[in-house]
């Protein structure tokens, strides 16, 4: 190839069969391991394709049968190892096709630039890069002036022989014709060479050795003659036909492979007849593909369109970029569970043991489900509604699934929908898009092996929806009984059965839900854990299961109650067990490292004596007891040692109960005053509703001065209110009586009671109106320390979710108005406000 300087150190492709010609374009499948990872990392991760240079190596034919090219050892002076042919041809890739998905599996497009050497190898890992001698020279005029005139023309008129023989549609073939007339004599002997059929991959190796254009255009011009007469035999020109091999070509496989060639061209008129290895290699594959297939007992229909694709894929040739990816599709269709299913034992009563052994408390939850699989088991039927437990994170969702498929024996899958926001993500791609997988239902059964797990959607209140369609409509059709049993994945492209799958979503806030799925769903809520609970739950399950998890059991360490409840008020403010259980975990850790210490120096000390360790002697005394500063030793210090009395000290500031998806949190709301032009200020990321109520609030404030409050209220004063915690964003009505308080307070100059948070919404007539989430607000502000809740009269009713021991060592004060509950914040309340102060309006 003229005019082409290429580096003097290239990646390798290695290539066992099939050979790049200069000039020629060829597609490459890339199977091997290091094939992958040089284009991997050096082909995909450029930024474009743009001189992306690489050596084509090849098998060397001649090397031993038994080293395969592709794993041959370099030696350590970096020699090319034998089975490596020392000629090969530097190529520009021009294209690459395929995905990494689900297992790596490209087709690369090359252009051959010109002949190398491979000098050495000069590095192995995590590819070959090997230093070469270009060998191509610009004008070998010398040799082209050996070549006689007649000489010449009686190739060109052989290659246009054959040319009139091949299909024009083949573009090496069109490309030919284009410059054979044109082009220089190396350039035409190189494709020419390149678009031969009947040429053994040892004669195509020849020809890349002859460096010399005459002895190259020799050695294809005699390639070609043969091939003549061999398409003159195929179409019935030549009666008289014997197969010629090329005198060098004496070897019998070669022999053998050429006619193995001529038969399968004739009978399939395809391409790349001499790859009959390969070609046996896949057939095995596919014959094992078909029988794959078929033992998945698919329906019927499905069976007739997918053993239709399989008919395709045989009629493919192995080098064809669909080829994988039909593959790949047929694979997956293989492996769903069309037909194996858990044989379901449903037997309520076992149930039942089963749910109680595996989780405390959950008394709602546990009865539900145990309702919804009653039916079940009466009915014999799966179609009802899908259930959907919606919490705080760390209460048990996940794993009381998890329990459910236990109990009813049948295989468990999870899939996260958090953040997903792409229709495809559920439903997949259609084939036709490179990189194309199915969507996470479909990948879910795969992995569950079964057509009836268990299939839980987790988060379903994190999807979003995206500019790629909306995933909760996709998931509507999965989770609608009436139609799942046809589900249609876009890329599996053949309805697959759903209406066997269990599927329970979980969530942790309602009001992320997307309507639609929430009509379609029974909720189930599962609140926050009180104390007594966390310290029951820790010592019955979590415990146990942390200690067989660290290798340690009862005898080791011993972790009382109080110590529990300790970590539980002072290191974990939640409304689930997480952290909790993630505690309980370091202390096992920090147990068994001192155990494992123990032991390792007792017995490497040289002085020990034998007996010394079988005793366990020079441990510390067992079991350890986690008290008070063996916490303070692992955990470190408390850090959430203030209680809200210790805050409440000065005016300006109040306790408010707020609900978060993680559970209900106490807020503390301050507030301050600077003289001013009775401007307000609010900070704390902090929603529209939340900046609403506290002016709401402050308007009300001002309206209704008493004497017990300063007149600088409603005079020159700007006023800044402060809802900490700046990280967690908040909205909702409830804090506006905290706001209210809070300002009380800081135009009065008293102080809120300390023992006193509270929640409720405030309207400009000076009434407190009911809010929601008052189990878990109530659960936080037991947490706090806080012992007296002030809430709005008509969330009375909800008290009957608090579990009694909180009932009874909290006090609750029921305020219809907000004067009622301004009298209630402080000691002694105020004298002035009349608890009919809205009547004021
Ligand atoms: N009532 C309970 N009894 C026993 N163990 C419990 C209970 N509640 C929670 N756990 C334990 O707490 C841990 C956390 O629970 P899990 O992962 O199921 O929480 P989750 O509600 O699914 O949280 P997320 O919303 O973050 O997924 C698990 O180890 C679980 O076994």
């Amino acid at each position: 190839m003229p005019s082409v300087q290429v580096p003097k150190k290239l990646p390798i492709l290695m290539v066992t069969d099939g050979v790049v010609f200069p000039a020629a374009t060829m597609r490459i499948p890339i199977r091997s391991k290091q094939n992958i990872l040089m284009l991997e990392q050096r082909i995909l991760s450029a930024t474009s394709l743009h001189g992306s240079i690489v050596v084509i190596a090849y098998r060397d034919a001649t090397a031993d049968k038994s080293s395969s090219a592709d794993d041959s050892q370099v030696e350590a002076d970096g020699r090319v190892p034998k089975a490596v042919h020392t000629i090969a041809t530097a190529a520009i890739v021009t294209q690459v096709m395929g995905s990494n998905w689900p297992q790596p599996s490209y087709t690369v497009q090359v252009t051959g630039l010109c002949r190398v050497r491979l000098d050495r190898i000069v590095r192995q890992q995590p590819f070959l890069l090997a230093a070469i001698s270009q060998l191509d020279k610009i004008d070998d005029i010398k040799s082209v002036k050996a070549v006689s005139e007649a000489a010449l023309k009686e190739f060109t008129d052989d290659v246009w022989k054959i040319l009139n023989y091949l299909s024009p549609r083949d573009a090496a073939v069109q490309q030919l014709r284009k410059i054979v007339h044109t082009a220089s004599l190396d350039v035409i002997c190189d494709l020419t060479a390149s678009v031969l059929k009947e040429v053994t991959y040892t004669e195509l190796l020849r020809v890349l050795d002859h460096v010399t254009i005459a002895e190259r255009l020799a050695m294809v011009h005699s390639l070609v003659k043969r091939q003549l007469k061999v398409m003159e035999h195929l179409s019935g020109d030549d009666e008289s036909y014997t197969v010629q091999i090329h005198p060098e070509s004496t070897r019998v496989d070669d022999i053998s492979r050429l006619l193995g060639s001529i038969i399968n061209r004739k009978a399939v008129g395809g391409r790349d007849g001499d790859m009959s290895e390969r070609n046996a290699s896949n057939s095995t594959q596919r014959d094992a593909l078909l029988q794959k297939l078929k033992d998945a007992k698919m329906p019927p229909d499905v069976e007739k369109d997918i053993l239709k694709e399989y008919q395709k894929l045989k009629g493919m040739s192995n080098f064809s970029p669909e080829y994988n990816s039909l593959q790949n599709y047929l694979e997956l269709v293989a492996d769903l569970p069309w037909s194996t299913e858990s044989g379901e034992t449903l037997n309520v009563q076992k149930s039942r043991a089963d749910l109680d052994a595996d989780h405390y408390g959950l008394k709602v939850l546990k009865t539900r489900i145990l309702e919804y699989l009653a039916v079940r088991q009466l009915r014999r039927s799966l179609k009802g509604p899908i259930l959907c437990f919606v919490g705080p994170p760390g209460v048990g969702k996940t794993s009381v699934a998890k329990s459910i498929a236990n109990t009813l024996g049948r295989t468990f899958h999870r899939v996260a929908l958090g953040g997903i926001s792409d229709e495809s993500d559920i439903r997949g791609h259609r084939r036709t898009y490179i990189g194309s997988m199915p969507g996470r239902i479909i990948q879910g059964m795969k992995t569950a092996k079964t057509k009836n797990p268990v299939f839980l959607l987790d988060e379903v209140d994190k999807l979003t929806s995206g500019v790629h369609g909306d995933p909760s409509s996709a998931l509507l059709e999965v989770l609608d009984p009436e139609q799942n049993n046809t589900f249609l994945d876009h890329y599996l492209n053949v309805p697959f059965d759903l209406s066997g799958v269990l599927f329970i979503a979980t969530a942790n806030n309602v009001s992320g839900i997307p309507a639609p799925l929430l009509d379609r769903m029974e909720m189930i809520e599962i609140a926050g854990y009180t104390q007594e609970e966390k310290v029951r739950i820790a010592m019955d399950h979590l415990i146990p299961k942390q200690l067989r998890e660290h290798g340690i059991d009862a005898s080791h360490v011993h972790l009382p109650a109080d110590s529990i409840a300790i970590i539980v008020q002072r290191y974990t403010r939640e409304a689930g067990v997480r952290n909790l259980e993630r505690s309980i975990s370091a202390i096992c850790r920090a147990v068994a490292l001192k155990i494992a210490e123990a032991q390792s120096s007792s017995a490497s000390s040289p002085s020990a004596d034998s007996t010394v360790f079988r005793t366990d002697v020079g441990l510390p005394a067992l079991p350890i007891v986690i008290d008070d500063t063996a916490l303070t030793d692992i955990l470190g210090p408390a850090t959430h040692a203030n209680s809200g009395a210790e805050i409440l000290v000065q005016p300006g500031v109040a306790a408010g109960l707020a609900w978060t998806p993680v559970g209900g949190e106490v807020l503390y709301v301050e507030t301050t005053k600077m003289e001013g032009e009775g401007r307000v200020t609010l900070t704390g990321q902090l929603g529209d509703v939340m900046k609403e109520s506290a002016n709401l609030a402050l308007t009300w404030l001002r309206s209704h001065v008493s004497t017990d409050m300063k007149r600088d209220l409603i005079e020159k004063t700007d006023v800044h209110v402060h809802f900490p915690a700046g990280a967690v964003s908040k909205d909702g009505p409830s804090a506006g009586i905290t706001v209210l308080v809070a300002l009380a307070s800081l135009f009065t100059n008293r102080c809120v009671r300390s023992d006193t948070a509270m929640t409720g919404e405030v309207t400009l007539r000076g009434l407190l109106l009911p809010v929601g989430g008052i189990r878990d607000k109530v659960l936080a502000a037991y947490r706090a320390g806080f012992r007296r809740v002030i809430l709005p009269k008509r969330n009375e009713k909800d008290i009957i979710d608090i579990p009694e021991e909180i009932k009874k060592s909290i006090e609750f004060v029921f305020a219809t108005t907000m004067a009622e509950a301004l009298n209630a914040a402080f000691e002694g309340g105020f004298q002035k406000l009349q608890s009919n102060a809205a009547s004021k309006l």
